[in-house]
C-alpha cells in the first residue's frame, strides 16, 4: 500500500494536496486521499475540520485547480461534467421539495441529471424501491418523517446510477432505528452495484461499524488514516499493552484532543465535539 492507502489501479477518488480557503480561513490544507473502488470511506473530524469543504471540492461544487482531484481517473477541473455524471451527492442541506411527492422529487433529479427519457420511469421506480419508499411514493414529501426524507434524498442521488455516492452526514438528526435503516439501504445498494461510498459522520459507532477505512481530518489536514482496527491498534502501540482497549473516540482524542481540550486560540467554529453532535437537520419540519 502507498502512504495514502492505495493498492494500485484507478482510485474512485484521488486528492493530491487539496487546499481550499474561504477568504483568510484555510478550510482544507493539503489533503492527500485515495478512496479505492467499492469501499465505504469515512471522513471524520470535529466541526469545522474541513469535511464538507473536501466533499464539495470532490463533487466539483467548489473550484479546484487541475491535477488536484481525480474521480475514477477523470480530472475534476478539466472534465467537470464527466465527473458529475459519475457522482451522486446527498448534501447536509435539505435537497427534497416538500410540495412534491416522493416520486416527483426523484423524477426531478432524473431530469436534472439527464437520465435518458426512455429509462427514466424505470430508474425512478428502481431508486424508490432500493430505499424502501415505493409504497410512499405518491405522498407529498412534506408528510414524510425525517428518516423517510433522508431515504428520499438517497433515492434522488441514486437515480442517475452513480459509481460514487457522496453523503454528508447522512444520519444526523435521525433516531437509532432510522439511522440503521439508512445504513442498511446503503449497504444493500453497494452490495448490488459495487458502488463506492464516501461519507462524513460524527458518529464514532457508525464509523467503526460501517466504514472500511477512515480519515480523521482536523484543521483542514488528515491526521490519521486507516481501517478502524488499524487506527485503534495504532493507539495501543502508542500507549503500550495493558491499557484498556481503545475506542475510535479515544483515537480521535489522541490525535486532536489536546488542541481541542486546551484553552488555545481556536475560534469558536473550530472547537469540536467528537461525540455525536446535538445539532440536527430537523428535516421533517423543514420540508414542511
Ligand atoms: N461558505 C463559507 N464561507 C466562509 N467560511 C466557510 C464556508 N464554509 C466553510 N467555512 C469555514 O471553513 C472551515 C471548514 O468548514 P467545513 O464546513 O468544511 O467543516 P466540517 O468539517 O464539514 O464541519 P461540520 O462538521 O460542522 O459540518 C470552517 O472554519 C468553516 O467556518
Amino acid at each position: 500500500m502507498s502512504a495514502e492507502g492505495g493498492t494500485g489501479g484507478v482510485a474512485a477518488v484521488r486528492c493530491t494536496g487539496l487546499t481550499y480557503a474561504f477568504g483568510r480561513t484555510r478550510a482544507v490544507d493539503g489533503v492527500d486521499l485515495r478512496v479505492e473502488q467499492g469501499e465505504v470511506f469515512g471522513l471524520l473530524g470535529p466541526n469545522g475540520a474541513g469535511k464538507t469543504t473536501t466533499l464539495r471540492s470532490i463533487t466539483t461544487l467548489l473550484p479546484v485547480p487541475p491535477g488536484v482531484i481525480e474521480i475514477f481517473g477523470r480530472d475534476a477541473a478539466r472534465r467537470k461534467m464527466a465527473v458529475r455524471r459519475l457522482l451522486g451527492y446527498v448534501p447536509q442541506q435539505l435537497s427534497a421539495d416538500g410540495a412534491l411527492t416522493g416520486r416527483e422529487n426523484v423524477d426531478l433529479f432524473a431530469r436534472v441529471f439527464d437520465v435518458p427519457r426512455r429509462e427514466r420511469h424505470e430508474r425512478v421506480e428502481q431508486a424508490l424501491a432500493a430505499v424502501g419508499l415505493a409504497g410512499a411514493a405518491d405522498r407529498l414529501a412534506a408528510t414524510y418523517s425525517g428518516g423517510m426524507v433522508r431515504l428520499l434524498e438517497l433515492a434522488q442521488a441514486l437515480v442517475s446510477a452513480p459509481r460514487l455516492l457522496v453523503l454528508d452526514e447522512p444520519t444526523i438528526g435521525l433516531d437509532p432505528i432510522a439511522r440503521g435503516n439508512v445504513w442498511e439501504r446503503i449497504a444493500g445498494i453497494r452490495a448490488a452495484t459495487g458502488m463506492t461510498v464516501l461519507v462524513t459522520t460524527h458518529s464514532m459507532e457508525e464509523a467503526d461499524q460501517r466504514c472500511d477505512r477512515l480519515a480523521l481530518l482536523h484543521r483542514g489536514r488528515v491526521r490519521a488514516l486507516g481501517t478502524p482496527g488499524e487506527l485503534k491498534d495504532g493507539l495501543v502501540a502508542h500507549q503500550g499493552e495493558g491499557s484498556p482497549p481503545p475506542s475510535l473516540e479515544d483515537v480521535f482524542r489522541h490525535v486532536a484532543g489536546g488542541e481541542l481540550d486546551g484553552p488555545g486560540d481556536q475560534r469558536e467554529d473550530q472547537r469540536g465535539e467528537f461525540g455525536d453532535v446535538r445539532r440536527t437537520r430537523r428535516t421533517a419540519s423543514r420540508v414542511g
